[in-house]
């Protein structure tokens, strides 16, 4: 079998390419696939595959060639990653798979639209962010209070006045489950400049990870919405996570997300470890 690793902003994936959709992923392959030390190591799984050979996606086949197959580090399904749809996208390009350009890409999340050159940065068009209200984790015994948004998958985003770096990430969030029945990943964030957030996020299947795309669009939501109105005013955010810097623009409609997408390896999945 073979693969592809690469990063966007150090968020690393495992990157399977399976067009015919003949390859039954479960979740102890991709766990192994993740493994830093017995596997190749990585925070998720992307399985490229068309949409018209997933029984699911065949409804946005007109729309989208390719289905991003989601997965992470402990096998579990997603419903979207803003970093892996930016690395499968250039995967895409790389592999001669799609011309650069404008694109959709289909998502269990939906269709996502990006947008990429034959090199360089790779944006995406998020979609509307969904403001759930408040709500509250707790990480390593201190309680953090912030906003709920849907970026299709679920967050908790938390302002902390501290630098991020100082935070104990080491252990899995607790939260009330009746709030978050689908568990949640957790971004902590401090303010550092006009319009300029340094974030760390624990991740819901992965742990804490360099970047997280939808994590970081939820953040910036979180630093930019009117809590009584709804409201996210138009603009750009800056984000520093610990693997790079990602940018994000409201303007009033949907929310984008930009940022690198490296690929940095080939090779072949050995049949008889996997
Ligand atoms: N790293 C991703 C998010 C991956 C999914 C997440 N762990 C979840 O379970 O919702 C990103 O870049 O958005």
């Amino acid at each position: 079998m073979r693969f592809v690793k690469g990063h966007g902003t150090e968020n690393d994936f495992v990157i399977v390419p399976d067009p015919g959709g003949s390859l039954d992923l479960t979740p102890a392959m991709v766990a192994r696939l993740c493994d830093r030390r017995a596997g190749i190591g990585a925070d998720g799984v992307l399985r490229v595959v068309r949409t018209k050979a997933v029984a699911d996606a065949h409804a946005v086949a007109d729309d989208a060639e390719w289905f991003m197959d989601y997965r992470n580090a402990d096998g579990s399904i997603a419903e979207m990653c803003g970093n892996g749809v930016r690395v499968f996208a250039r995967y895409l390009v790389d592999a001669g798979l799609a011309a650069p350009g404008e694109w959709n890409i289909a998502t269990r999340a939906g269709l996502r639209r990006v947008s990429l050159g034959a090199t360089g940065d790779v944006s995406v068009a998020m979609g509307a962010p969904v403001y759930l209200g408040t709500g509250q984790a707790d990480v390593a015994g201190r309680t953090y209070s912030g906003v709920r948004v849907s970026m299709g998958n679920p967050h908790l985003a938390c302002p902390v006045d501290e630098p991020v770096a100082t935070l104990d990430l080491t252990r899995a969030p607790s939260f009330d489950p009746a709030v978050f029945p689908e568990g949640v990943n957790v971004e902590l964030f401090r303010t550092v400049g006009d319009r300029h957030l340094e974030m760390r996020v624990y991740e819901r299947g992965s742990g804490e990870t360099r970047s997280c795309g939808t994590g970081t669009v939820a953040t910036a939501v979180a630093a930019a919405i009117d809590q009584d109105t709804g409201t996210i005013p138009e603009g750009v955010w800056t984000v520093d996570v610990p693997g790079g810097r990602l940018t994000v623009t409201f303007d009033g409609v949907t929310s984008h997300l930009r940022g690198p997408a490296v690929l940095v390896a080939e090779g072949d999945i050995r049949s008889d470890w996997l």
